[in-house]
């Protein structure tokens, strides 16, 4: 079966750096497959991240999301494939604060007819927000009233509304305290595995890796690394 995420050759600099950030020569991530990615700051993983996602586009090499390069893709078919495919989950979670939270968990229906499709039932975002262990009380609440764990199983919860085939999770821990982290990352993979979506994450806390089957070391992976041009 061919990957759900694949990259091939892929190169990337930054406008005026003077080496590559990213030269990784191969990565395939399966359908349903979740994944923790971790490496030193600065080692480039918010990068690798935004081009899996289409937000960045490769200088070179192949990254492809259910067989499309988002290289060949138009701005308005990337942002098309993206809304329609992959869920992601910021560090400071952006969302909407004068939103309520669940109409923040709809936003993705909003922008993707596929999406809505793909809802089991109206109240789909609902049932998120309770699998994440949010309490109903607070579903009609501005997301700027809630605690900033509550806010990241609103941010979780609505990467997983329409369940995309691909969820990306940056730093998503780094704002919780250790007792919930571990609570957190559970409901995450458990949701991931339920929506049927790929998981890839990103954390500093290497603690957070035994939750994951395949644990991916930037650096090792990444040949910029290797050639001393990051660090
Ligand atoms: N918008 C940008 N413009 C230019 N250089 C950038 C930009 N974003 C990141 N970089 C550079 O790319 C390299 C990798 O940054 P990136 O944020 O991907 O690393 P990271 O591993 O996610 O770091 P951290 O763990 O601290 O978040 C760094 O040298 C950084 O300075």
């Amino acid at each position: 079966m061919s990957p759900l995420l694949s990259l091939r050759d892929l190169r990337h600099r930054w406008p005026g750096a003077a080496v590559d950030t990213l030269d990784v020569p191969a990565f395939d991530l399966a359908a349903g497959e979740a994944v923790f990615l971790r490496g030193p700051s600065g080692c480039g993983k918010s990068t690798l991240l935004s081009l899996m996602a289409g937000v960045l586009v490769a200088d070179a090499g192949t990254v492809a999301l259910l067989g499309q390069d988002w290289r060949t893709q138009s701005a308005a078919r990337r942002d098309r494939l993206r809304a329609d495919h992959v869920g992601y989950i910021f560090q400071q979670f952006n969302l909407l604060p004068y939103l309520s939270v669940i109409d923040n968990v709809r936003l993705p229906l909003r922008f993707s007819a596929r999406r809505r499709a793909r809802c089991a039932g109206a109240d789909e975002p609902a049932q998120w927000l309770a699998r994440l262990g949010l309490d109903a009380s607070l579903w009609k609440r501005p997301a700027a009233q809630l605690s900033v764990g509550q806010q990241q199983r609103v941010a979780c919860a609505r990467a997983l509304a329409g369940r995309p085939e691909l969820v990306i999770a940056d730093e998503p821990t780094s704002a919780l305290d250790e007792g919930t982290r571990d609570r957190f990352v559970d409901a995450l993979l458990s949701s991931c595995r339920e929506a049927g979506s790929a998981l890839v994450l990103v954390s500093h806390d290497a603690r957070l890796a035994g939750h994951f089957a395949r644990q991916i070391d930037l650096p090792a992976l990444n040949r910029a690394a290797a050639a001393g041009g990051l660090r």
